[in-house]
């Protein structure tokens, strides 16, 4: 009985949600026409002509002349009155999550979820310019949560991570890209992001990964990692920071003096299949224009010196920097490393000003929840929400690689004046 009212219910609001989605078809082509109108995006004797419109899986493509007169970047300019004026509307729920309801399962807590997300749904515009202006208007929400599954990760090759479900759907990055900048305030992602790309390297290139973990937020979010075979060391201090950081960049010259006998050019030319990825944790503990003390400016100076470096020749040796930060100042954020970063992803950051710093642009003081990050390239900028992987997921898909191994932090405490233990080992339950 319950069953039967709930399906007519439910079947009830999928024919009025989609007699809603159909008139509000019709009604961007009126309303876009309307918001040129009243912004000012018309000419005395001409105004905006639809010339086509086209459903993609994504959304609405509506394609319109321009009147002589007004350019392209007249159109760009006023994006966020296009923006906001189709969002001045119903809500709408996507039909299709509403057909994949599954009543044998708590099917009340699946409407919920629904509706909440219908209440995060907020259509993005984007505009092209081909000799005719192409208006998307991206209607797939973006989901509020979305939880890590094991099968995403076969859905990428080689050096693919994946990195979440934008408007147009499903999308990874290729670490080969080279060096990333990741930022975002407390709280809003960023070191469950930094999981998921450590699981999914140990668990898609076991063999070709190394990793060196850098964590100067207190040493916890690692802890998992450090026994993994796959990475070679983790650093929690500046002390211990400085000591990886020379030691990658006196592999690198060693690789890159390799490279010069062999006559090779990159890693690639080299067919060299490893790769090695150096992730820093909250780089304001380390950059030398916040610390102070004579003795430790100098300690954060030369790690400063080897982060540059490897930014600026390790990517063609094989090296791949992940540089964090919670909170990204001009002071912070070294000119040298930033450049060298063509990839930027970004979490909600404090204001606009360190949005700037990171994109060179507003826009990440805005991301609306945790997980929802800002994913910059030279092809584009793209709004994505992150999968979040749970600890027991970690666990579970790193375990093969969990060896006992001598505690590689020892060996910078020898230097307190403690005794040299270097053939200990530390055995621990897994
Ligand atoms: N991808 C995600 N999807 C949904 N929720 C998330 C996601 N990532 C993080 N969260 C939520 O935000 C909380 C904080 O995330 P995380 O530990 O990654 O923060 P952080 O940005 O690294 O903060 P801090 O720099 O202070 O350590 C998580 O415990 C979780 O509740």
């Amino acid at each position: 009985m319950l069953f039967e009212i709930s399906s007519s219910i439910i079947l009830g609001s999928i024919a009025s949600i989609s007699y809603l989605k159909k008139s509000s078809l019709s009604n961007d082509v009126d309303k876009i026409q309307k918001i040129c109108q009243h912004c000012g995006l018309t000419t005395k004797e001409d105004s905006i002509q639809i010339y086509r419109k086209k459903r993609h899986e994504w959304g609405m493509e509506y394609v319109y002349r321009i009147p002589l007169g007004l350019s392209f970047a007249d159109f760009e300019r006023k994006i966020d009155h296009i923006r906001d004026g189709l969002n001045n509307k119903k809500k709408i729920i996507d039909i299709s999550e509403l057909l994949k309801i599954n009543f044998r399962k708590n099917w009340l807590r699946q409407i919920k979820e629904i509706i909440s997300n219908a209440k995060h749904l907020q259509k993005d515009v984007e505009l092209e310019y081909d000799g005719m202006l192409h208006i998307k208007v991206l209607e797939k929400a973006l989901p509020i949560n979305l939880k890590f599954d094991e099968s995403i990760l076969g859905r990428c090759i080689d050096w693919e991570i994946p990195l979440g479900i934008t408007r147009y759907g499903f999308i990874k990055h290729d670490m080969e890209r080279g060096h990333i900048t990741l930022a975002g305030a407390t709280r809003k992602g960023k070191t469950v992001f930094l999981k998921l790309l450590i699981t999914s390297l140990i668990y898609q290139q076991p063999e070709t990964v190394k990793l060196s973990l850098i964590d100067l937020k207190g040493g916890l979010a690692f802890t998992r990692f450090k026994n993994a075979i796959q990475v070679e060391d983790v650093a929690t201090d500046l002390d211990s920071a400085l000591e990886v950081l020379k030691k990658v960049q006196s592999e690198m010259e060693k690789m890159k003096g390799w490279f010069d006998k062999n006559g090779s050019e990159d890693i690639k030319e080299a067919g060299i299949s490893t790769r090695h990825i150096i992730i820093v944790d909250e780089a304001a503990q380390i950059s030398p224009n916040i610390i102070t003390g004579k003795e430790e400016k100098e300690k954060a100076r030369k790690c400063e010196e080897a982060l540059s470096e490897i930014a600026r020749i390790g990517a063609g040796l094989g090296y791949r920097l992940v540089y964090c930060s919670q909170y990204p100042t001009a002071d912070v954020m070294n000119k040298q490393i930033k450049q060298n970063c063509d990839t930027v992803i970004t979490y909600k950051l404090r204001d606009a000003i360190a949005s700037r710093v990171v994109l060179d642009e507003s826009g990440a003081e805005k991301l609306p929840l945790p997980g929802r990050a800002i994913y910059k390239t030279p092809d584009g900028t793209q709004i994505v929400q992150t999968p979040f992987i749970t600890n027991e997921q970690i666990e579970s898909m790193i375990k093969p690689h969990i060896v006992f191994k001598p505690r590689k932090e020892q060996s910078y405490e020898y230097r307190k004046g403690e005794k040299n233990r270097s053939n200990s080992f530390i055995i621990k339950e897994v």
